[in-house]
C-alpha cells in the first residue's frame, strides 16, 4: 500500500485474493471449460451483428471462410508446381507442366486478396454497430438501475467492471472472425499435411500446444491483474481528473493541493508500474518456455521429414510442400494463438459486460405497475422507515405524514435528520424499508414508477450542471418532448434566469461548460437559476426543491421563495427542504425531522407556540442572528415573505446603505 492510498483512501485499493477466488469463477475455469464458453460469447456478439446488419455479417463470414480455403488451394497448387518441377525432362517442358498450377495459384491468391478487402469493408461496417448496440444496452440498463442498488458496493463494482467490457465487444467480434479464419486455414493445412503424411499432423499439434498453453496462461494472468487493480486504476483516474477540473483550480493553487495530487499520482502509478513489470517478467518467462518447447517440436517435425526423405518414404516434391505447409501452418498457428489469447481475455471482459447488463436488468426499476390516478391529490406516508443498504442506523424511522396537493410543504431539521432521504422516497427513488408510502392511495411498491417520475420535478442540493448549451440545460427537464423555446423562455423568466441567458455571448446556444468552443462558465447562483428553470420547464405537479436558494443573493432568494408560493397557488405541490426558516414561515405545512423521526408538524404559528419545541428553538436561533424576534415583530415582509434586515426597503428597492452622521 502506498502512502497516498493510506492518506487519501484509508487503505490499499486492491481486491484481495478472496475476490478472485470467490467472485471471479471465470478465473477458475480451465482452458477447455473456457473454450466451451466461447460459443456463447461469440453468439452474444453474433446475435447483435445479425440483428444490426446481417448482410455485412454474412459477407464477413463468407470472406473469412473463403480466405481460409484459398490457403488450402494455394498449398495444393504449390504441391503440383513442385511435382512438375522435380519431375524428369527438359526444364522448359517441366515449366510448361507447372504453368497451369502456377496460374491457378495466382488466381486463387488474387481471389484471397479480394476476399480480404471484402472482409475489411464488412467488419468496418459491422464492428461499430455491434459495439454501439452492446454498449447502449449497458448504459440503458445503468440509468434504469434502482438508486438503492447503486449503494451496494458489490453491485457498483459489477457495473464498473462492465464498462471495460464495452471495449471488448469490438475486439471479440474481430477476434472471433480471425479465429474462424485461422482455424479454417489451419484445418486446410492439416488436411494437406495428412494427405502427404499423417505423422506431419501430429507434429503440427506438438508445435501448437505449447504456444496455446502460454497464451492462455498470459491471458488469465492479465485478467486477474486487471481485476485486482481495478479500484486502484479508478482511484488514479479520479485523482488526476481533479487536476484539470475547473472548480478545483483555486484550491489546487492556493492551498497547494496540486502537489498532494501529483505526488499521489506518482506514488500510486509507481505501484502500478511494479505490477506491469511483474506481468512483463512473468509473460517473458512463459513465452520463452512455450517457444522452447514449440521450437523443439518444430525441430522434431523437420527431423521426421528428413528421415522420411532419406528412407525413401517420401518424394522430394512432397517434402517441399510439407515444409511450406508446416511453415504456413506454423505462422497461421502463431496468429491463431495470438487471437485465442485475445479472445480468451476479451471473453472474460465480455462476460463482465454481460453480468453487468444482466445485473442492471435484475436491479432495474420495474416498468409498468398499478397506474396512479391523476391529478395528484395526496401523498401519504404511514409509519415509513428507511435504511440505506449497509448502513447500521436507519435514516428514517416510523415517519407518518401527508403532503396535500397545491401546498408548500416544508421539511426542516438538522443536518442528517433525513430530509433529503424523505424527499427521495416521496419522489419514488427509494422504496420504504417498512411502512407504506402512497400516491393518491396507490402503494409505491406496486405503483407504475415511471408514471410517478413523470409527475415529479426535482432540484436537488447538488443538482447536475449539464455540460451542454443553456437551452439543453433547461430542455433536459422534459427531454421526452420536443424543445419548446417559448416554454423554455417562460420557465427561465419565472426562475430569474432570463437576463443571465441574454447576457451570455451566444444566448441560449452558449455552452455552459468551460473549455469548449462557445463555452462559458456560470456563477453558483446563475447555475441555481438555470437549474430552477429546468425544474419549472418540467411542469410536474410535484416540485421537490432542496435548498433552492443556497447560492442566491438575498433579492433573488426572496423572489425564488415568492415564486414557489405562486406555483403552489396554481396547483403545484411544492416540497421544500431548507434551513432558511424565514422562508418556511410562509409554508402551508411544516414537518420537523429529528434524527430520522418526525418531531413536529403544523404551520409556523402552531410550531412557534410549542414551548421548548425544536422548530421554535431553531427559528429563534436563526432570527437572533438578524436581531428580530420569533413572533415576526419587526420582521419586514415583502409580499408575505419575511425578509431579514431593516424595515422600509423592499427587495427591489435600490438604495445605498448610509451611516447617518
Ligand atoms: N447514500 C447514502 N448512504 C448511506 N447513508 C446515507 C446516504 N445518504 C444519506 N445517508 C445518511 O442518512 C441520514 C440522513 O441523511 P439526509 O441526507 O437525508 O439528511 P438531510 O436532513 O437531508 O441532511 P442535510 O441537511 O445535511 O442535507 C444521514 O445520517 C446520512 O449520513
Amino acid at each position: 500500500m502506498t502512502r497516498s492510498e493510506r492518506l487519501m483512501f484509508g487503505g490499499a485499493l486492491r481486491y484481495d485474493l478472496s475476490f478472485t477466488r470467490h467472485e471471479q469463477p471465470l478465473l477458475r475455469l480451465s482452458f477447455w471449460q473456457m473454450a466451451r464458453q466461447f460459443p456463447a460469447m461469440a453468439a452474444l456478439v453474433g446475435r447483435a451483428a445479425w440483428r444490426e446488419d446481417r448482410r455485412a455479417l454474412l459477407a464477413l463470414l463468407g470472406a473469412e471462410a473463403g480466405q481460409g480455403l484459398t490457403r488450402a488451394f494455394v498449398l495444393v497448387a504449390t504441391n503440383r508446381v513442385l511435382v512438375a518441377l522435380f519431375a524428369g525432362g527438359p526444364t522448359v517442358e517441366r515449366l510448361r507442366q507447372a504453368l497451369p498450377a502456377l496460374l491457378a495459384g495466382c488466381a486463387v491468391a488474387a481471389v484471397a486478396a479480394l476476399l480480404s478487402a471484402v472482409s475489411v469493408a464488412a467488419s468496418g461496417r459491422l464492428e461499430p454497430k455491434v459495439e454501439r448496440v452492446c454498449t447502449a444496452r449497458f448504459y440503458r440498463g445503468a440509468v434504469r438501475v434502482e438508486l438503492a442498488a447503486l449503494e451496494d458496493a458489490d453491485f457498483h463494482r459489477t457495473l464498473d467492471a462492465g464498462r471495460f467490457g464495452t471495449d471488448s465487444v469490438r475486439m471479440m467480434l474481430r477476434s472471433s472472425i480471425t479465429v474462424v479464419n485461422a482455424l479454417i486455414a489451419l484445418l486446410a493445412s492439416a488436411v494437406v499435411l495428412a494427405l502427404l503424411h499423417p505423422l506431419l499432423v501430429l507434429m503440427l499439434v506438438l508445435i501448437a500446444a505449447p504456444k496455446g498453453w502460454g497464451a492462455v496462461l498470459s491471458a488469465r494472468r492479465q485478467y486477474a491483474s486487471r481485476h485486482a487493480w481495478i479500484e486502484h486504476r479508478r482511484a488514479i483516474s479520479v485523482v488526476t481528473q481533479k487536476i484539470t477540473e475547473h472548480g478545483c483550480g483555486p484550491e489546487l493553487r492556493v492551498h497547494g493541493a496540486g502537489r498532494m495530487l501529483t505526488d499521489a499520482y506518482d506514488d500510486m502509478s509507481m505501484t502500478m508500474e511494479k505490477e506491469q513489470q511483474r506481468l512483463a517478467t512473468a509473460e517473458a518467462a512463459t513465452q520463452t518456455a512455450a517457444a522452447a518447447v514449440s521450437g523443439l517440436a518444430t525441430l522434431a517435425a523437420y527431423g521426421v521429414l528428413w528421415l522420411l526423405l532419406t528412407g525413401g518414404g517420401m518424394p522430394l516434391a512432397v517434402a517441399g510442400t510439407a515444409v511450406i505447409a508446416v511453415r504456413s501452418a506454423g505462422s497461421g498457428l502463431t496468429a491463431l494463438v495470438l487471437q485465442v489469447n485475445r479472445l480468451y481475455e476479451e471473453a472474460m471482459y465480455l462476460q463482465d459486460l454481460q453480468d453487468a447488463c444482466e445485473g442492471a436488468e435484475r436491479q432495474a426499476i420495474p416498468a409498468g405497475g398499478t397506474p396512479v390516478p391523476r391529478p395528484l391529490t395526496e401523498i401519504r406516508l404511514a409509519d415509513v422507515s428507511f435504511s440505506y443498504p449497509g448502513a447500521s442506523e436507519p435514516a428514517l424511522r416510523g415517519v407518518s405524514l401527508t403532503i396535500p396537493r397545491g401546498r408548500v410543504v416544508a421539511l426542516v431539521g438538522a443536518n442528517g435528520s433525513g430530509k433529503t432521504t424523505l424527499a427521495k422516497l416521496v419522489a419514488g427513488l427509494y422504496l420504504p424499508s417498512a411502512g407504506r408510502l402512497t400516491w393518491n392511495g396507490v402503494d409505491l411498491r406496486e405503483a407504475d414508477r415511471d408514471a410517478i417520475f413523470d409527475q415529479v420535478a426535482v432540484l436537488g442540493q447538488d443538482f447536475p450542471r449539464w455540460p451542454m448549451t443553456a437551452r439543453a440545460n433547461v430542455h433536459i427537464g422534459r427531454s421526452d418532448q420536443r424543445p419548446d423555446q417559448e416554454r423554455i423562455e417562460r420557465a427561465a423568466a419565472e426562475a430569474g434566469a432570463a437576463d443571465l441567458v441574454e447576457g451570455l455571448p451566444h444566448g441560449w446556444d452558449s455552452l455552459v461548460v468551460k473549455g469548449f468552443e462557445r463555452g462559458t462558465d456560470l456563477s453558483g447562483g446563475q447555475w441555481q437559476r438555470l437549474g430552477s428553470a429546468r425544474a419549472r420547464y418540467r411542469g410536474a405537479p410535484l416540485l421537490i426543491v432542496d435548498e433552492p436558494t443556497a447560492a442566491l443573493d438575498p433579492q433573488a432568494e426572496v423572489a425564488a421563495f415568492r415564486s414557489l408560493r405562486s406555483l403552489a397557488d396554481d396547483g403545484t405541490t411544492v416540497l421544500l427542504i431548507t434551513h432558511r426558516l424565514a422562508a418556511t414561515a410562509t409554508a402551508d405545512l411544516i414537518y420537523v425531522l429529528d434524527r430520522g423521526r418526525l418531531a413536529g408538524a403544523g404551520t409556523h404559528r402552531e410550531l412557534m407556540s410549542v414551548p421548548g419545541g425544536l422548530y421554535r428553538a431553531m427559528y429563534e436561533l436563526q432570527a437572533a442572528q438578524y436581531a428580530v424576534d420569533g413572533t415576526g415583530n419587526g420582521v419586514p415582509r415583502a409580499n408575505g415573505v419575511p425578509r431579514p434586515g431593516n424595515a422600509g426597503t423592499g427587495p427591489g428597492d435600490s438604495h445605498v446603505d448610509r451611516v447617518q452622521g
